[in-house]
């Protein structure tokens, strides 16, 4: 059922560790964060979850370990969803399909229906991605409670023509699930606040904590307002973090400074 859009979100961000190659263990994790999110003195509206939360990055044996068709996932989020009335963006999950592993985010709405999903269309090749999961090839949109927003996964936040594709196409919310290691906590910040000030729009990103291999996450979940103001940061530790995003700011801000009716596109091309 198609909700009227509302002016406030309230948020919540699970900064959790991941087991890697570990699905039971990840499931039970999830499980039991979502409830305690769910029973936060303010309601969430809305929770989100880290990038490949069900195995995290263990790509030698993600054939084996990736939930075939997202079933079990939806299956215990769509259950979630509708019990509390809660909308979820399911992190990303290793997603089994047609013999292939993609990294995709499932959204559910309030009364537990898949609204939309949305496969990394951008594989990182520093973390042997592109070796070992299939690229998504659409991009990803859904409506939060009639809001209109986007998703997008971890390394493509470094791609800023998908982000403005997407704020074009009206989302006023970018959620981001990562598994983002350190030593590029700078880039973390720096990208996701330019993607919040140059789009004016919120951005509320969840990146998982703990160590895998060599690998240090180093959560800095971050929710940004559509002036690039933090409204929440984790630090390392594992812990649910809350926001409300009050959404008549994208349209404040997007008056203020008018740069969608600014742009020049017919100008943007190369031919020096
Ligand atoms: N899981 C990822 O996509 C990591 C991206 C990352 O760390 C980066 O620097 O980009």
């Amino acid at each position: 059922m198609t909700q009227p859009a509302q002016q406030k979100l309230n948020v919540a961000i699970l900064q959790m560790d991941i087991a890697i190659g570990e699905p039971e263990t990840n499931f039970r994790k999830l499980e039991s964060m979502l409830e305690e999110a769910a029973a936060a003195p303010v309601k969430p509206d809305l929770i989100i979850a880290p990038e490949m939360w069900n195995t995290g990055y263990a790509l030698d044996r993600i054939q084996e370990l990736a939930d075939p068709q997202g079933e079990r996932t939806k299956s215990l989020l769509s259950e979630f969803s509708r019990k509390h009335g809660i909308n979820v963006i399911a992190g990303s999950i290793a997603e089994k399909r047609g013999g292939d592993v993609y990294n995709t985010i499932y959204a559910f709405d309030r009364e537990g229906n898949v609204t939309n999903d949305y496969s990394k269309i951008h594989l990182f090749r520093l973390m042997d991605e592109e070796k070992h999961l299939a690229a998504g090839d659409r991009i990803g949109t859904l409506q939060v409670d009639g809001v209109p927003a986007a998703m997008m996964i971890c390394y493509d936040i470094r791609f800023p023509e998908l982000s403005r594709t997407l704020a074009l196409g009206g989302a006023k919310v970018l959620f981001v699930p990562a598994e983002w290691p350190h030593p590029r906590l700078h880039h973390w910040k720096t990208l996701l606040t330019a993607r919040a000030i140059e789009n004016q729009m919120f951005v509320v990103a969840c990146n998982r904590v703990g160590r895998s291999g060599e690998a240090h996450f180093f959560g800095h979940s971050l929710v940004l307002n559509p002036w690039g103001e933090t409204l929440a940061e984790g630090d390392e530790e594992e812990r649910i973090l809350h926001a409300t995003l009050d959404l008549s700011e994208v349209d404040r801000v997007r008056k203020t400074i008018p740069i969608f009716e600014d742009r020049r596109p017919g100008l943007y091309r190369t031919g020096f």
